[in-house]
C-alpha cells in the first residue's frame, strides 16, 4: 500500500484528470460479499459521486479506487508488468493485480461501498477541519510566537516527527524573514513533540511536476538554496533548542546557528550516503571547521549518529541538559539573553559572521547543484522507495 501510495503521488500530475478521482476500497474487499449487489447504475453514480467529494480522500484511497474501477470494468489485470523504475505504472499494476480474480460484480460492489463510506466520512471530517493552527498562528506547519523578546519558531508536524515538507520550507523562510524585522532580540527554532525534526520529508520526492523528475530536482535545488540562504543571512542571534532526535537537514543547519542547546535525549544523524544523497545546509564547509575533517566525514559520509554529549564534545552543540529539566533551564537562559541590548547582539553577530557569508553562499550553491544530480540517481530513488514502502528506517 505504501508503494502504491508513492506511485499514486507520482502519478497524480501525470494521469488523465478523470482517473485522478477514480478510486477503490481495499479494506472492504471481502466485507460485503453478502450485501446486495450494486447495479451498473449504482456503479456509475458512485463514479460521479467521487468527483463531487468536497475533500481529497488521500492518495492511498485514490489508488485503491483506481484498481477496483479497473477490475470492475475490465476484469483481472491484463497489462504486462512494468519495469521496477516505472514507478507509476508499476504501482497501478500492483494495485490492480492484487485484486487477483475478484469477480467484476464484487469489485463493482466494493467500489460503491467505498465511495459511500468516503462520502460520509469526508463530509463529517470537513466540518471539524477549519484549520485552528493557521487561524491562531497564520501557519500550517509551524507555531510561531513572540514574547519576552524571543520569537519562537516551533516545527509543528509532531505526528510526522516534524519532517520538513515543501510547505514547511516556505513557512520557515517566511517566519525567519518576519523575525528578522520584528522587535524581538533573539530567534529560536525548536520542535513540537518527541523529535526536533526527522529532516527532509521523503514524500517530497513523490509530487512530480509535469516536467518530470528533472524539473522536480531543479525546483528542489532552487528551494533548498533559498531556504539555506535565509539561515546564512539571518541577522539576529539564532538559537536551536533541540528537544529530541534531529536528522538530515535539521542537523546540518545547526552549523549556521549561533547557539545550540540540546536535551540529552537528542541525537544527531546525517545518513546522506544511506539515502544516496550528499551534504547540504553548508555542512560540507561548516562541519569540518567545527569538528575537524575526519569527524565531519564520519558523520556526513559514513552516517555516524552522535549522542547529544558527543555532538557537544565535537563543538556542534553548545550545551546539553537533562531532558527532565531541559525546557525550564533553557528558556530561563534564553529569557536572560533576550534582555541583553538587542543592537549590540546583532552587531556582534554581524562582525563575527559577515566575513564568512560570501563563502557560505558559494558553498550553498555548490551543495544544491550536487544534490540536484543526486536526487536523480538510482541510489537516491531506491532509498526513498525503501523508506516509503517501509522496507527501511534509519
Ligand atoms: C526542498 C528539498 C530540500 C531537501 C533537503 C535535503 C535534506 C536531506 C535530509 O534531510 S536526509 C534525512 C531524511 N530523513 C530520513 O531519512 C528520516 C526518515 N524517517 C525515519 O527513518 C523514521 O521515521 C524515524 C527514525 C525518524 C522515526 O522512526 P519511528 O519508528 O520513531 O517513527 P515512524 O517511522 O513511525 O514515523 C512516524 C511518522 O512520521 C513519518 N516520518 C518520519 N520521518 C519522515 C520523513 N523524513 N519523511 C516523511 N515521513 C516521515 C513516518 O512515515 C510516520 O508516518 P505515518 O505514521 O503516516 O506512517
Amino acid at each position: 500500500v505504501a508503494m502504491a501510495y508513492l506511485a499514486w503521488r507520482l502519478a497524480q500530475r501525470w494521469w488523465p484528470s478523470s482517473l485522478q478521482v477514480i478510486s477503490f476500497p481495499v479494506v472492504q474487499l471481502h466485507l460485503n460479499r453478502t450485501a446486495m449487489r450494486a447495479s451498473q447504475k449504482d456503479f456509475e453514480n458512485a463514479v460521479n459521486q467521487v468527483k463531487l467529494l468536497k475533500k481529497d480522500p488521500g492518495n492511498e484511497v485514490k489508488l485503491k479506487l483506481y484498481a477496483l474501477y479497473k477490475q470492475a470494468t475490465e476484469g483481472p489485470c491484463n497489462m504486462p508488468k512494468p519495469g521496477v523504475f516505472d514507478l507509476i505504472n508499476k504501482a497501478k499494476w500492483d494495485a490492480w493485480n492484487a485484486l487477483g480474480s475478484l469477480p467484476k460484480e464484487t469489485a463493482r460492489q466494493n467500489y460503491v461501498d467505498l465511495v459511500s463510506s468516503l462520502s460520509s466520512s469526508l463530509e463529517s471530517s470537513s466540518q471539524v477541519e477549519p484549520g485552528t493552527d493557521r487561524k491562531s498562528t497564520g501557519y500550517e506547519t509551524l507555531m510561531v510566537t513572540s514574547e519576552d523578546g524571543i520569537t519562537k519558531i516551533m516545527l509543528n508536524r509532531p505526528t510526522k516527527k516534524n519532517a520538513l515538507n515543501v510547505e514547511m520550507y516556505h513557512e520557515i523562510m517566511h517566519a525567519l524573514k518576519a523575525a528578522s524585522k520584528d522587535d524581538s532580540a533573539i530567534t529560536v527554532l525548536t520542535g513540537n513533540g518527541d523529535y526536533y525534526s526527522s529532516g527532509n520529508d521523503l514524500t517530497n520526492f513523490t509530487d512530480i511536476p509535469p516536467g518530470g523528475v528533472e524539473e522536480k530536482a531543479k525546483n528542489g535545488a532552487i528551494l533548498l538554496r533559498e531556504f539555506v540562504g535565509c539561515f546564512i543571512d539571518f541577522p539576529k542571534p539564532l538559537i536551536a533548542v533541540v528537544n529530541g532526535p534531529a536528522v538530515g537537514i535539521s542537523v546540518t543547519l545547526l552549523g549556521l546557528f549561533d547557539a545550540v542547546y540540546a536535551s540529552d535525549r537528542a541525537t544527531f544523524h546525517t545518513p546522506f550516503s544511506h539515502l544516496g544523497q550528499s551534504p547540504e545546509g553548508c555542512s560540507s564547509y561548516t562541519f569540518p571547521k567545527i569538528m575537524s575533517p575526519v569527524k565531519a566525514i564520519e558523520m556526513l559520509v559514513f552516517g555516524k549518529k552522535l549522542t547529544a554529549g558527543e555532538a557537544c564534545a565535537q563543538g556542534l552543540v553548545t550545551e546539553v541538559f537533562p531532558d527532565s529539566t531541559f525546557q525550564k533551564e533553557v528558556w530561563t537562559r534564553l529569557k536572560a539573553f533576550a534582555k541583553l541590548p538587542a543592537n549590540a547582539m546583532r552587531i556582534s553577530k554581524e562582525i563575527i559572521r559577515n566575513r564568512e557569508k560570501e563563502k557560505l553562499h558559494a558553498v550553498n550553491a555548490e551543495e544544491c547543484s550536487v544534490l540536484q544530480g543526486r536526487w536523480l540517481s538510482d541510489e537516491c530513488m531506491n532509498a526513498v522507495m525503501n523508506f516509503l514502502s517501509r522496507k527501511s528506517k534509519l
